[in-house]
């Protein structure tokens, strides 16, 4: 599969807790590619957490910091790369991210409250209505995630490693697509 894949990156997109990480991992391995995770690039090179840096510099000062890593990552070849759910918000990141073959997880916003409910990492979600406030980032988003080459829907049942079987089967459809466009 590395070699269909041509070394091409592989750019995990969708909401906070759609599994972009934990799918991501299993997808490198399977792939024969390095794994990278925008938010843990960040977070090392500025020595500070998600919450810390939007803190102190706002959502506007980490988008910049974000798409100043894509643009470092994109240089790369062979990476599976897991970004940040609000990648998507800045133009110029298409034209990073488009390097690569785009994957959209698909998670609706039950199964992304259920799986994020106690979790303080995501400083977006600190807010008196967190399942209202995933609602409606999915819904400013969707035409945005809807950019991807390749949608997939997942279910409450799935585990990530049924999750990235179901990638693995379908990305020579999408590669073939490409190839005859
Ligand atoms: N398929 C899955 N089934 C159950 N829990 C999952 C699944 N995928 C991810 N999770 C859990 O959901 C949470 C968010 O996953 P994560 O990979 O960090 O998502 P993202 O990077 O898209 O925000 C984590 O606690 C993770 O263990
Ligand atoms: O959706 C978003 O705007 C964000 C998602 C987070 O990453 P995950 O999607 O990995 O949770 C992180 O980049 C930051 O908290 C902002
Ligand atoms: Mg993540």
């Amino acid at each position: 599969m590395s070699s269909l894949l041509q070394g091409v990156n592989l750019y995990l997109i969708g909401m906070m807790g759609a599994g972009k990480t934990t799918v991501g991992h299993l997808l490198a391995k399977e792939l024969g590619y390095g794994f990278l995770d925008t938010d843990n690039v960040i977070a090392q090179a500025t020595k500070k957490s998600i919450n810390e840096i939007f803190a102190e510099a706002g959502e506007a000062g980490f988008r910049q910091i974000e798409s100043d890593v894509l643009a470092q990552v994109c240089s790369y070849t062979k990476l599976t790369v897991a970004t940040g759910g609000g990648i998507v918000l800045r133009r110029e990141n298409w034209s990073y991210l488009h390097h690569g073959l785009i994957l959209w997880l698909d998670v609706p916003v039950d199964i992304l409250y259920a799986r994020l409910a106690a979790d303080t990492t995501r400083p977006l979600l600190q807010d008196d209505d967190p399942k209202g406030k995933l609602r409606s980032l999915l819904e400013q988003r969707t035409p945005l995630y809807s950019q991807a080459d390749l949608r997939i829907c997942v279910n409450a049942e799935e585990t990530p490693e049924q999750i990235a079987n179901k990638v693995m089967q379908a990305i020579p459809s999408v590669l073939k697509q490409t190839a005859s466009n």
